[in-house]
């Protein structure tokens, strides 16, 4: 792979730390998504990992979800490919057997709210500059039913459905308060806190976690499983649509103005 996304750390605890490494914002290009995927099913096959700890490498971003450049302009070949890995890291990662820990060090929107919702336990920086959540519809498209079904999962109906439906991006101590993150710390303390928790949770036996994991999962999984050819039709036809490439084209032009 041409760019160092991640890096790797299997301790005696049977723990593995990843840690996203794609300047500026760890935004999820195909690059990104496929090394991801792949990561995690090395770590998946290796007996001595139980673990994984997933935080960033970059100061105050976690992940700033999709690359909306892998959304614009593109051909439908590229389209496929691209929904087909982001697929792939969620089944991988939601389906997991291995204890997950999100160590939320930054802002996490859409994509990358994602990421934190599939892991098994989230952990936030108490900085209230940081947010999460899954803030499609504030761009214009819409959380594929999967997303939805994880952020359900998560926090209940209720608060997914007006989360959602107003694209919000909630601050750390109101992610908490919804239960969006389960923890929040002070920065310095996060990585500490996710060891304990990870060491918490691989005190059980394995077979037992395992099996209640895929018994709470199993039902969202399959139904992505059972859909997964459909589900990058709609993708692809969503995202050819000129207006929802206007809509996207304009927020990538508001994120650059911001700036000046
Ligand atoms: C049917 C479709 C379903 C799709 C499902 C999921 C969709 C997604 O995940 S869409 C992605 C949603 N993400 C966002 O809305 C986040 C957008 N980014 C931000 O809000 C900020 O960049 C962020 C808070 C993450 C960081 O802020 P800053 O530290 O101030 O950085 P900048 O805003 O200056 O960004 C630096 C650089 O990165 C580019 N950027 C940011 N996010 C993305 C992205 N998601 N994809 C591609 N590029 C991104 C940004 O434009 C800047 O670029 P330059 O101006 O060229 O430096």
């Amino acid at each position: 792979m041409a760019a160092a996304t991640l890096a790797r750390r299997i301790g005696r605890s049977g723990v593995a730390v990843m840690k996203f490494k794609s300047p500026p914002v760890n935004s999820l290009s195909l690059e990104f998504l496929t090394e991801f995927s792949i990561s995690l099913e090395k770590l998946e096959n290796n007996r001595a990992c139980r673990g994984v700890i997933i935080t960033s490498a970059l100061p105050k971003i976690f992940s700033s979800g999709l690359d909306i450049t892998e959304m614009c302009g593109k051909s439908i070949e590229h389209y496929t490919e691209f929904w087909r890995a982001v697929q792939e890291m969620w089944l991988r990662l939601y389906g997991s057997n291995m204890v997950t820990v999100a160590a939320v060090n930054g802002s996490s929107p859409a994509g990358g709210c994602l990421i934190a919702l599939s892991c098994d336990y989230r952990i936030m920086a108490e900085n209230p500059k940081f947010s999460i959540g899954l803030n499609e519809a504030q761009l214009g498209i819409v959380a594929p039913f999967w997303f939805k079904d994880t952020f359900v999962n998560v926090v209940g109906h209720r608060i997914a459905e007006r989360s959602l439906q107003l694209g919000s991006l909630h601050p750390a101590p109101e992610a908490h308060k919804l239960g969006l993150v389960d923890e929040l710390v002070p920065e310095e303390k996060l990585m500490e806190k996710a060891a304990a928790v990870m060491a918490q949770w691989l005190a059980l036996p394995d077979h037992a976690r395992q099996l209640t994991k895929t018994m709470m999962r199993k039902a969202v999984l399959d139904r992505l499983v059972a859909h997964r050819e459909e589900d990058i039709k709609n993708f692809i036809s969503f995202v050819s649509k000129e207006s929802i490439q206007k809509s996207l084209r304009m927020y990538m032009e508001m994120l650059k103005k911001k700036k000046s």
